[in-house]
């Protein structure tokens, strides 16, 4: 179980945003578990809502803590989604994926009315690629899609677990791209999104209309003004 406060802090601040009647996107990871954890409380105390997970992991957490899933057929527009991220700029552009859930959270995150980003201080930075950049491939020919991502400037891997290639919810692979400083996000993103072979990649821009961050000292920030 993860606990590191300052995400946990951050993440139970956004869940204060949920409301009755909601249709609310559960994120992935280490800090939108804290966020679901704190959903969970609310429901068991009567809060009524209808969520959607963006992975496998955060459906399973869902059902264990009794938050009720809808179906996709169901929903028309989500409300809000709180999940994390691994990197956020000064322009609120995002990388994610670190944990492998980029694709699912992206189809969740833009058919969001409000995604609310919470991260704790050290995902703040001035610019984003010291996290390398996760982009899901399909695994046909994934060593060509490699080539063509190396072409732009970075140097892909492609992740492991146990010496195996990481297999996406989606049944992709993850070529993680050390691009050292993404100095233009929005045309790094489309320049690999047009790559053949590519799903999608973990930059998330203007798409976060809240940023959460959580500190060391027990302080939070909520940054509510899109810059
Ligand atoms: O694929 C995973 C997601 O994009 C996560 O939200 C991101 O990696 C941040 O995770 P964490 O909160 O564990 O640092």
């Amino acid at each position: 179980m993860p606990n590191s406060n300052s995400k946990r802090i951050a993440a139970e601040k956004a869940a204060a945003y949920i409301q009755d009647g909601m249709t609310v996107g559960l994120g992935t990871g280490s800090t939108a578990y804290w966020a679901i954890q704190e959903i969970g409380k609310k429901v068991h105390n009567g809060l009524q809502i209808k969520a959607v997970a963006t992975s496998v992991q955060s459906e399973k957490l869902a059902i264990d803590l009794g938050i009720p899933l809808s179906p996709f057929s169901e929903i028309a527009e989500i409300d809000v989604t709180i999940d994390g991220a691994d990197e956020v700029d000064g322009m609120w552009n995002l990388i994610k994926g670190g944990g492998g859930a980029l694709l699912r959270e992206k189809i969740i995150a833009s058919s969001s009315k409000e995604l609310i980003v919470v991260v704790d201080e050290s995902k703040v930075v001035d610019r984003l690629g010291k996290f390398h950049l996760p982009v899901e491939v399909v695994k046909f020919g994934y060593e060509l899609t490699r080539r063509k991502l190396s072409a732009l400037g970075c140097e892909p891997k492609l992740r492991l677990v146990d010496q195996k290639p990481y297999m996406t919810d989606n049944g992709n692979y993850i070529l993680d791209c050390d691009f050292k400083q993404i100095a233009m996000p929005s045309e790094c993103h489309d320049a690999i999104n047009s790559i053949p072979g590519v799903v999608d990649n973990g930059l998330f821009i203007g798409m976060a209309a809240k940023v959460i961050v959580g500190y060391k000292d027990g302080s939070v920030k909520e940054c509510y003004n899109k810059p």
